[in-house]
């Protein structure tokens, strides 16, 4: 494996995947695809049910090898290296499923995750870090006590965030991070992730909570049929033709009023984990809607009409 820093002083991304393909059997979940994210920026990878953006996840992070291309973390190029050594270097990941240990506590999952991560200096001065404070910043300070499998959902997922970040991250890959909170704790978590980016770290977030993408990334990369489509600031990627067909099954030279609002009647939701915020007028199949114009995590905006 090449390990080498490029030479001169040119940008180098903290994290770069190099038109990655990924192939099982016949099927290409990932095609060619390259994106960067950077240090200090919230990057969304959004894209439909099975654009590959699962599969991107296992590849950036060792747990998929790829057909062909590479991927670089902090300049040096990790395509080879087994989970444990891109850990090391200050990648973190959470994951769509839960992977706490059900029978600790919340305080123990994350004490015993801050000492595997120090590896033989956590087995020899346990619990070194201020665990508490750590579960504070995440907001799950008053479960401390309980144990993980007694938590709600959304509770757990911060659980999963506060594990990884007990390993202190330079890059932290999150997945589906906001299922299972409700509304407030979304605004909170989109908070708690601008503080992340402003404290240096990269994180790169599959997320289906347009609200929540729109609201906090600083980039967007869209990925449909396993390839980026699209990548840009969050207003760009509204805009962006090829997204709203992908998303939509439009683009804009379908009139927008030929949507209307899902609260308008009745509909039946097909794709479960989009934003089911709007309805074609002759049928009633959801269609997930991008939102109209930039939000704090706070500020939340009315759908496209
Ligand atoms: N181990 C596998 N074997 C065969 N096909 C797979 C495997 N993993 C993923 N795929 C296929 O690769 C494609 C991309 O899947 P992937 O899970 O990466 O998409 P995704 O964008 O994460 O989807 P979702 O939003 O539904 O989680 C899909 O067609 C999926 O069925």
């Amino acid at each position: 494996m090449s390990d080498q820093l490029p030479a001169g002083g040119a940008h180098v991304p903290l994290l770069e995947v190099d038109h990655v393909v990924v192939q099982f059997g016949g099927v290409t979940a990932v095609n060619e695809a390259a994106f960067v994210a950077e240090a200090g920026q919230v990057t969304g990878l959004i894209g439909p049910n099975g654009a590959g953006k699962t599969t991107c996840f296992n590849v950036i992070s060792g747990l998929q090898k790829p057909t062909r291309g590479k991927v670089r973390f902090r300049g040096r190029n990790v395509t080879g290296a087994p989970v444990h050594r891109r850990s090391k270097k200050g990648m973190g990941r959470t994951f769509q499923r839960l992977e706490a240990f059900g029978s600790l506590t919340v305080r123990d999952n994350v004490r015993v995750a801050h000492d595997i991560h120090r590896g033989l200096a956590g087995l020899l001065r346990p619990g070194a870090k201020d665990i508490d404070a750590l579960l504070d910043r995440v907001g799950i300070a008053e479960y401390a006590d309980e144990r993980a499998d007694s938590i709600p959902t959304g509770t757990a997922r911060l659980l999963e965030l506060a594990r990884c970040l007990a390993g202190d991250p330079k890059l932290l890959l999150l997945d589906e991070p906001s299922s299972g909170l409700d509304e407030s704790e979304t605004d909170d978590f989109g908070d708690l992730l601008r503080d992340l980016a402003a404290e240096g770290r990269g994180i790169l977030m599959v997320e289906h909570d347009m609200d929540l993408v729109m609201g906090v990334c600083d980039t967007i990369h869209v990925l449909d049929f396993g390839s980026v489509i699209a990548s840009g600031t969050p207003a760009d990627i509204r805009r962006d033709p090829a997204v709203q067909r992908a998303y939509l099954g439009y683009s804009d030279e379908v009139p927008a009023s030929e949507l209307v609002s899902s609260a308008a009647g009745a509909v039946e939701e097909t794709r479960t984990d989009l934003q089911p915020v709007g309805v074609a007028a002759d049928v009633t199949t959801v269609i997930p809607v991008i939102p109209a114009a930039p939000a704090g995590p706070a500020e939340r905006q009315e759908p496209l009409r």
